[in-house]
C-alpha cells in the first residue's frame, strides 16, 4: 500500500491542487455551476474543432499506412474478443445525440481504421466488452464496432471531470501526441467523438494490460526477457525523441504489453513537443522515475526518459526500482546521489547498462542507439 501510494504520481498531486483550488473558487463550488463547467467544456471542446480535424487527418493517413497488419491483428483480436465478450457485461448507456467534431466539415471524409467513416460514429454503435482498467478520468472498455467488427479499447471521460479538475489542457496534449505517432511499441488512437457529456477516445487494444501487473506477478525477469523489453522501449523513446517528443512520466503503469510481449507505451498526458536545443523545468513524473535533474529543479531534456529507462531496466530485473524508500526525502536523497545498489544476482552486462543509463551528469548518459547495440542486449538477442 505504501509502496502504491508513493508510486502515484505528481500529476495527481497536481490534480489534487486543482481540486483544492476549484473548491475555493466560488464559481465551482455548486450545483448551478456544475452546469455551467459542462457547457463551458462544450465551449471549449468546439473551439478546438480544427485542430481535432488535423489530428483526425493525421490518424487515418497512419492506419492506412498499417492496414493489413492491422487487419491481421485485428483478427486475432476478434477471435479473443469472443472468448473474453461477456453479455452479461452491462453495457454503458450511450448518448443519441453525438456528432463527432469536426463532422459537417468539408474536408474529405475522415475514415475509421482506413476503411469506415468516423462522421457520425456514435457511442452506440459499438458493443461493449470488458473493463479493461480504470483511470484517474475515465474508465477503459474492451469495445467492437458492430458494423465493421472492428475491435477497439475506448476510454470513456466526463467532460464535466475534465473541466472540474483542470486537466483541458493535458488531456488535448495527449490527444494531439498520440494520434500524431505511428510506430509498433505505442498505443495508437485512432480518434475521438463526443455527446452531450463524454469523451471517447479509440485506442489501440492491447490484450496483456499493464507490465506494472505482470512485474508484480510474474516478475522479476531474467535477463532474455528483460533485455527484450528494455531493447523494445529503447525503440520507442527513440522514435519520440527524433519527433522531438518527451514521454516524462515513462513507467511500468504506462507501458502495456500486447501479443508475444511486444510493448506498448501509452499515457502521453505529460508528454511535450521540444523545440529543437530547448530545455524544459516543468516537475513531472513519478518520485521513482525522477532523474537528478528534475529533483534538483534544473532544466532538462530528452534525457530524463533515458534515465527512466534505466530505472526500469533495473526493476525488470530486480522487482523493486533502485532507489525505492520509505519516505520521499530518502528517495530523493538517494536519486541525488545516484546511490545504486545491486543485488548479487545481477549480471555484469546489465549492470553496466543500467549503470550507464544511470548517470547523473546527463550528457554523460549512454545514447539510445548505443543501448539498442550493448552487449546486453546482443547476447540475449538470439534467445528472443
Ligand atoms: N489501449 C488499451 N488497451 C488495453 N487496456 C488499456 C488501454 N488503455 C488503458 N488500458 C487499461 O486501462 C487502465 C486505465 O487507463 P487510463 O489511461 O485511463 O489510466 P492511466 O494510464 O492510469 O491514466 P491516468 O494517468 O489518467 O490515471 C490502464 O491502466 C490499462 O490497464
Amino acid at each position: 500500500m505504501v509502496i502504491k501510494d508513493k508510486r502515484q504520481s505528481l500529476q495527481q498531486r497536481n490534480m489534487l491542487l486543482n481540486m483544492r483550488l476549484n473548491s475555493s473558487n466560488p464559481n465551482l463550488s455548486n450545483h448551478s455551476t456544475a452546469a455551467t463547467a459542462v457547457a463551458g467544456n462544450n465551449k471549449i471542446l468546439k473551439n478546438n474543432n480544427t485542430s481535432a480535424l488535423n489530428i483526425m487527418s493525421n490518424a487515418t493517413s497512419s492506419s492506412a499506412n498499417n492496414g493489413s497488419g492491422i487487419n491481421k491483428k485485428n483478427e486475432l483480436k476478434n477471435k479473443l474478443w469472443r472468448m473474453s465478450f461477456s453479455p452479461k457485461s452491462k453495457p454503458m448507456t450511450s448518448t443519441k445525440n453525438t456528432t463527432l467534431i469536426g463532422a459537417g466539415s468539408k474536408r474529405s471524409p475522415v475514415a475509421f481504421v482506413g476503411s469506415y467513416p468516423m462522421k457520425d460514429l456514435k457511442f452506440c454503435d459499438f458493443e461493449i466488452g470488458k473493463k479493461l482498467g480504470k483511470g484517474k478520468f475515465g474508465k477503459v472498455y474492451c469495445c467492437r464496432h458492430i458494423k465493421t467488427g472492428f475491435i477497439c479499447a475506448i476510454k470513456i471521460m466526463d467532460k464535466s471531470e475534465i473541466l472540474t479538475y483542470n486537466v483541458t489542457k493535458q488531456f488535448r496534449n495527449e490527444i494531439e501526441i498520440q494520434s500524431n505517432l505511428n510506430h509498433e511499441n505505442l498505443t495508437k488512437l485512432y480518434g475521438f467523438f463526443h455527446d452531450s457529456k463524454r469523451v471517447y477516445l479509440i485506442m489501440e487494444y492491447i490484450y496483456n494490460g499493464e507490465l506494472y501487473s505482470i512485474l508484480k506477478k510474474n516478475g522479476p525477469f531474467n535477463d532474455i526477457v528483460a533485455s527484450n523489453f528494455v531493447f523494445q522501449l529503447t525503440n520507442a523513446i527513440r522514435y519520440l525523441h527524433k519527433k522531438r517528443i518527451i514521454h516524462r512520466d515513462l513507467k511500468p503503469e504506462n507501458i502495456l504489453i500486447d501479443f508475444n510481449n511486444v510493448i506498448k507505451i501509452t499515457d502521453f498526458g505529460w508528454s511535450v513537443y521540444n523545440e529543437a536545443g530547448n530545455k524544459r523545468k516543468t516537475l513531472c513524473g513519478t518520485i521513482d522515475y525522477l532523474s537528478p535533474e528534475l529533483i534538483n529543479s534544473k532544466e532538462y531534456d530528452g534525457l530524463i526518459d533515458v534515465w527512466a529507462l534505466g530505472i526500469i531496466a533495473y526493476e525488470l530485473i530486480v522487482g523493486t526500482p533502485p532507489f525505492e524508500e520509505d519516505t520521499k526525502e530518502l528517495t530523493y536523497k538517494r536519486i541525488k546521489n545516484c546511490d545504486l545498489n545491486f543485488p548479487a544476482h545481477v549480471s555484469q552486462d546489465a549492470k553496466n547498462l543500467i549503470s550507464s543509463l544511470l548517470k547523473l551528469n546527463p550528457s554523460e548518459r549512454i545514447t539510445l542507439t548505443d543501448v539498442l547495440k550493448h552487449p546486453w542486449i546482443n547476447k540475449n538477442k538470439p534467445f528472443w
